[in-house]
């Protein structure tokens, strides 16, 4: 009986790429099951690129400045993942906002990682705010895309404390730590059924990780 074929995802990136080298990882070791089959970055100078090309994962450079218009290029970037025929289309440090027909013509398979505990923060600079604002909690959330930026339904939060002592710097490697660990996981539960756009969207909050890695709030059955 033929093996039971694993989840593909398509990572979409624009930079350096510690969330995609994450979902590498947990693919490799077997804590996913499913197969990264293919990268498509934004930009020519992505590091993401490298980490693709060690890892034997095929990749397409699809930049936005040789489009027209942001529908020229969100076209190009449909065919190009439709050609990958994917499960799931992980967003890692993607910094292109996308047209709503991009969104959706892949709804409730695409999501996102970003910076902060939404809906606190969305856009950018979400480090200093939480530090300009005096907050004692900052994280990260892994949420399906909507058309609206940053407000589309939360699967997982990652949280920690912002220590008296930390600044922007600080603050963005401990999140990143966080990310690392709540995207696998948030991919590991889409794979394996146990949430979807729609539980996401009805679900009275969002499943919470803490800084330990310790599951405080499961994702609503
Ligand atoms: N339609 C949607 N597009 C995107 C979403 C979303 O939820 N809906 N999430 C973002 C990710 N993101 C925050 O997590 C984000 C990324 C980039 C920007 C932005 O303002 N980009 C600028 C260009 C910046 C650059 O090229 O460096 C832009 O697109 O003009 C906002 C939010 C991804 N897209
Ligand atoms: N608004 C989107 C946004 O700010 N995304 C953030 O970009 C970083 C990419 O890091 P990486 O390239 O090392 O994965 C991550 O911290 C991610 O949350």
């Amino acid at each position: 009986m033929a093996a039971a074929e694993k989840s593909r995802l398509v990572v979409l990136a624009s930079g350096n790429g510690s969330n995609f080298q994450a979902i590498i990882d947990a693919c490799e070791t077997g804590r996913l099951d499913a197969e990264i089959v293919l990268l498509v970055v934004n930009r020519p100078d992505a590091y993401a690129l490298e980490r693709a090309a060690s890892h034997g994962i095929p990749s397409r450079l699809i930049d936005h400045k040789t489009y027209a218009d942001r529908e020229a290029f969100d076209a190009a970037m449909a065919e190009a993942i439709d050609e990958a025929r994917p499960d799931w289309i992980i967003m890692a440090g993607f910094m292109r906002i996308l047209t709503d027909g991009f969104v959706e013509h892949f709804r409730g398979k695409l999501i996102n990682i970003h910076p902060s505990l939404l809906p606190k923060y969305p856009g950018m600079n979400t480090h200093a705010r939480a530090l300009e604002a005096g907050d004692l909690k900052h994280g990260a959330t892994v949420h399906f895309v909507t058309p609206t930026v940053d407000a589309g339904p939360p699967i997982v939060q990652g949280r920690l404390e912002i220590l008296d002592n930390d600044d922007v710097e600080s603050l963005k490697q401990r999140i990143h730590g966080v990310e690392h660990r709540i995207y696998p996981l948030a991919i590991d539960w889409l794979v394996k059924g146990k949430i979807d756009f729609d539980g996401a969207a009805t679900q009275t909050s969002p499943a919470v990780v803490d800084a330990s890695g310790a599951l405080i709030v499961p994702p609503s059955p």
